[in-house]
């Protein structure tokens, strides 16, 4: 696994691309396996901070978060994220993905606040390039996305869930989700806004980034940031209900529809990559940005306090 990881690392930072595994639009998965041979082999996998259970006769995997204390995504937590993403993507068993966390409350509290804090500009290209590289793969993955929300997901988290194809969130008003960047004194990029659009449309889009709006599960379900709101105890079995319903479509129909809808807001970051990791670089190493940050930190710990 830790070798993995390296090469994974290694293949993000110095290519600058991957091979987008199965990027959409492709073929049905069954479309795909030569007749007559057996599945693919399906383990269940855990790393360092994602689990991932795959369900061989539903063929969906479950992948779990369990980076304490609140699931935020670094380098080590995305490289991991992309390893397991691929992992499934080329599982020919696998056709769905359940994604949730194994933290109480929260589900993920969005990008490392302290990876974008007091580092050079190589660690802030390195750190950028995998927050894209796992946008990119999930954005455009053939398999069906399903997030379970079950605690608070701001920024980053939330852009997890909106890139996801169906949203189920714990009724629970305590938990809030959005892209509240804003708040931090930092610009959601391009494609964060443009996922969202593509969610809750351009009104509501606008109003929530730049108020960087953090919404209750109650308000999250009315302006369509999630789905359905479900009794936390009630998650499991609503999403597996959910799964069965959007896999019980052929698979090639499904998939060339979903790159129907996602194709423009893709190509436009793979064209734009180097460009936005030197906007994103330029920001967070201005002074003022760093201030920002630094001063949201502190009122974090406070909080606490
Ligand atoms: C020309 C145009 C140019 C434009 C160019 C644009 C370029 C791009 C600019 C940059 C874009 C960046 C996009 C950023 C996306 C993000 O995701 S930023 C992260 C946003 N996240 C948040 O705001 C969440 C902050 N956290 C919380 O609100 C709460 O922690 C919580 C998640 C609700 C959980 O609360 P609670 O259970 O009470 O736990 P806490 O005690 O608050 O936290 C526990 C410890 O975890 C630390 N922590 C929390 N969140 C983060 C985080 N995101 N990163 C790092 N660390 C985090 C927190 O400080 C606590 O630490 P300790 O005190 O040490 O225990």
């Amino acid at each position: 696994m830790a070798a993995a990881a390296a090469t994974l690392a290694r293949r993000i930072t110095r290519s600058g691309v991957l091979p987008l595994c199965r990027r959409l639009p492709v073929w049905g998965r069954a479309a795909r396996r030569p007749p007559g041979l057996p599945l693919a082999p399906c383990r269940a996998f855990s790393n360092k901070k994602i689990q991932v259970d795959m369900n061989e006769s539903s063929g969906v995997a479950t992948m779990k978060f369990k980076s304490p204390p609140v699931n935020s995504l670094n380098l080590d937590f995305l490289t991991e994220f992309c390893i397991s993403l691929e992992k499934l993507e080329n599982d020919r068993a696998c056709r769905g993905i359940i994604i949730t966390s194994a933290i109480p409350k929260i589900f993920s509290s969005g990008l490392d606040i302290t990876e974008m804090c007091g580092k050079s500009t190589e660690h802030y290209t390195e750190f950028w390039r995998a927050v894209q590289e796992m946008w990119l793969r999930l954005y455009s993955s053939n398999m069906v996305t399903l997030a379970v929300v079950n605690g608070s997901s701001p920024a980053g988290g939330c852009l997890i869930a909106l890139s996801c194809d169906y949203r189920i969130m714990a009724d629970n008003p305590k938990y809030t989700i959005g892209l509240n960047e804003a708040q931090l004194g930092i610009v959601a990029p391009f494609w964060f806004k443009d996922t969202f659009v593509n969610v809750v449309g351009q009104r509501v889009a606008e109003r929530s980034l730049q108020l960087g709006s953090l919404y209750p599960a109650p308000e999250a379900l009315k302006f369509g940031i999630v789905d359905e709101l479900v009794p936390e105890e009630k998650l499991q079995e609503k999403a597996t209900a959910v799964m069965a319903q959007w896999l019980a479509l052929p698979d090639h129909a499904r998939q060339i529809t979903k790159s129907m809808m996602r194709k423009a807001v893709l190509d436009l970051l793979v064209a734009h990559r180097e460009e936005d990791i030197k906007n994103f670089t330029s920001f967070v190493s201005k002074e003022s940005i760093q201030k920002s940050l630094r001063m949201y930190m502190e009122m974090l710990k406070k909080k606490k306090s």
